[in-house]
């Protein structure tokens, strides 16, 4: 892709016997909010802690702003904005004071933008830290990630443990940063939410890459598949195309499946042990759950 921000190529990494990256390949693209969705342990802060350079890949390239990780990890961490799933605070310090603190590593414009942000966030900027709420630590964290008006936002969980109104704030900031042509990548669980924001959706099982699209491509091309067969011991061809999950209970079959041919129907004729198929749009909550079901269910 002509100007990725991000681009990885073949990345595997490897802790003891648990392969928390398996050969994963994936490009984010200028502009966009960049979501990385996976359950626990799935290997999104791996992938994180390897393009902010804290993590070298066993094999494999990762490349960020031009820069490779392994060999430019201090410029990367200059010119990207990174916010840990755990960001540390230097608790006795007030949030001006740590602004001005990260400010010597920056460009000049940093602390009056720094300072902009905290009062957007309506956060007191002459408080100690360490007598912040969760919130407004949170806050002071993304505002020392974004105040140098970083090309990319690296967040890890930005809104875990954040209240409704606050995380509503969060992930509007984001999606202004891609109206300006920043590029925002963040991880999460939180799926309904990732569904608002999210322009691309990257879907890690298990340390493999399942899914990477745009999420309107995504969500136009996956279908829910319910079909009733004449005979619950009937044989039924899978439809064709992308089959993520297939469960069957009695005479009902439910298909999640994309890239479905266009005349996918035929298969299904009389003849073919099966009537009443209905195809429905999933939606992101329910592609995530079948990628992330390995195995065939029978409920
Ligand atoms: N430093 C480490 N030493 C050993 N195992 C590790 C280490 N870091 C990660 N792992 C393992 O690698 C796998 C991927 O972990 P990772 O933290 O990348 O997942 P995650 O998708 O970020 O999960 P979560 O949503 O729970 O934060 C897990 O099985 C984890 O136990």
């Amino acid at each position: 892709m002509g100007n990725s921000v991000i681009s990885l190529e073949s990345v595997s990494k490897r802790y003891g016997r648990t392969q928390a990256l398996d050969h994963v390949s994936l490009e984010v693209p200028e502009g966009v909010v960049f979501a990385l969705l996976g359950e626990n342990g799935a290997g999104k802060t791996t992938m994180i802690r390897i393009l902010t350079g804290f993590e070298n890949p066993d094999s494999g390239h990762a490349r960020v702003l031009g820069h490779s990780t392994t060999d430019a990890a201090m410029e990367i961490r200059r010119a990207v904005g990174y916010v840990s799933d755990a960001p540390a605070l230097y608790d006795w310090m007030q949030a001006e004071e740590i602004g001005w603190f990260t400010a010597a590593f920056y460009d000049d414009a940093f602390p009056m933008r720094y300072l902009e942000l905290l009062a957007a966030f309506d956060v007191p900027a002459g408080v100690k830290i360490k007598n912040m709420s969760k919130g407004q630590r949170a806050k002071i964290a993304l505002a020392l990630a974004t105040a140098h008006d970083p090309k990319l936002l690296i967040l890890d969980e930005p809104t875990s443990g954040l209240d409704p109104m606050v995380r509503r704030q969060f992930l509007e900031s984001m999606v202004d940063r891609a109206a300006l042509g920043r590029t925002v990548l963040l991880s999460s669980h939180q799926i309904s939410e990732v569904e608002r924001v999210a322009d691309w959706v990257a879907i890690v099982h298990k340390g493999k890459l399942k899914v990477c699209e745009p999420l309107e491509a995504l969500r136009a091309k996956t279908f829910i598949v319910t079909m009733t067969l004449d005979h619950s011991d009937s044989t039924v061809a899978v439809p064709h195309g992308k089959v993520y999950s297939e469960v069957q209970n009695g005479r009902q079959l439910r298909f999640v499946v994309s890239d479905l041919p266009e005349d996918w129907r035929s298969q299904f004729g009389p003849e073919s042990g099966v009537n009443d198929v209905v195809a429905v749009p999933a939606s992101l909550e329910e592609i995530f759950v079948a990628v992330c079901t390995d195995d065939k269910a029978i409920a």
